[in-house]
């Protein structure tokens, strides 16, 4: 990263069934060259195939560290020279038989897959990635030059437990894509503002645009400092979104005001 200051850009692209995952993959990898000049640039969940077309997870399965969307991801990346954090693709692991992921790309500015998440907290209850996906089981932090990152996805919002794992381990941004639907708006915005509260950690969050499986997207990407500020959010549809954030004032907001200090851990239950 150049500077102290991150200049940070959320891609809410939108993912319409009309589009095929080829098409999208194009159209992607040419939003992410034209962010040249940004430090870190961001897709949201599952953007290829759809975060709720689960009856096309299986056709759409890649290898993480070399199927189409790390390829073409990769190469923005590089052309770009920017760190991409290029949301998550269904990974099948190992390649040809194994159980399906949904896993995150962080690429680093040479275009080298630099870290790997995959979701912890499976959504759908009984149906859809639930059932069809194995959940990840680690806690994935990735040092970046002015910041650490946490990665997190989606669903994962809802357990704050995770986030105090990423925090532990020295995050200061929290990156956390999504398929958000907009049915639940609402929730997604007081999550995402209470996870960088609670944490005193920078959260860009990134969501899809438009309807697919039938399931409108929320949208409304968001970036929230440390104090709980939302310095930017985008409205439903496709949206490039843009702000700069300053690593510091994770610092100054943990010492100035410090109730990370004030957490009580390990408590025995009253019997
Ligand atoms: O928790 C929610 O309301 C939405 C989660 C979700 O859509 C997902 O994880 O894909």
């Amino acid at each position: 990263m150049g500077g102290v200051q991150v200049r940070a850009t959320l891609l809410q692209i939108e993912v319409d069934p009309a589009e095929t995952a080829a098409d999208r993959r194009r159209r992607a990898a040419a939003l992410v060259r034209a962010q040249a000049g940004a430090d870190l640039v961001v897709l949201p969940e599952l953007w290829p195939v759809g975060a709720f077309a689960a009856d096309d997870f299986a056709k759409e399965a890649e290898r993480a560290g070399d199927g189409p969307t790390a390829e073409a991801m990769s190469a923005a990346a590089r052309d770009a020279g920017v760190w991409l954090h290029a949301g998550s693709v269904v990974e099948r692991d190992p390649w040809p038989d194994g159980q399906l992921y949904n896993t995150s790309l962080l690429f680093a500015p040479d275009g080298a897959l630099h870290t790997t998440y995959r979701k912890i907290h499976r959504f759908g209850f009984d149906r859809g990635e639930a059932v069809l996906m194995a959940g990840g089981s680690h806690i994935v932090t990735a040092a970046l030059p002015h910041a650490v990152l946490g990665l997190a996805t989606c669903y994962d919002l809802r357990f704050p437990e995770l986030f105090r794992g990423l925090l532990d381990a020295g995050a200061g941004i929290l990156v956390v894509p999504a398929g958000w639907p907009a049915r639940r708006l609402a929730h997604w915005r007081v999550l995402v503002q209470a996870r960088a509260i609670e944490n005193q950690a920078y959260v860009l969050a990134c969501g899809t645009a438009g309807t697919h499986a039938g399931v409108p997207q929320a949208g409304h990407s968001m970036v929230v400092d440390p104090w709980g500020t939302v310095l930017a959010e985008a409205g439903p549809g496709e949206e490039v979104l843009t702000a700069t954030l300053d690593p510091d004032l994770v610092t100054s907001t943990r010492s100035d005001f410090p109730v990370l200090r004030d957490r009580v851990l390990g408590l025995p239950p009253v019997s």
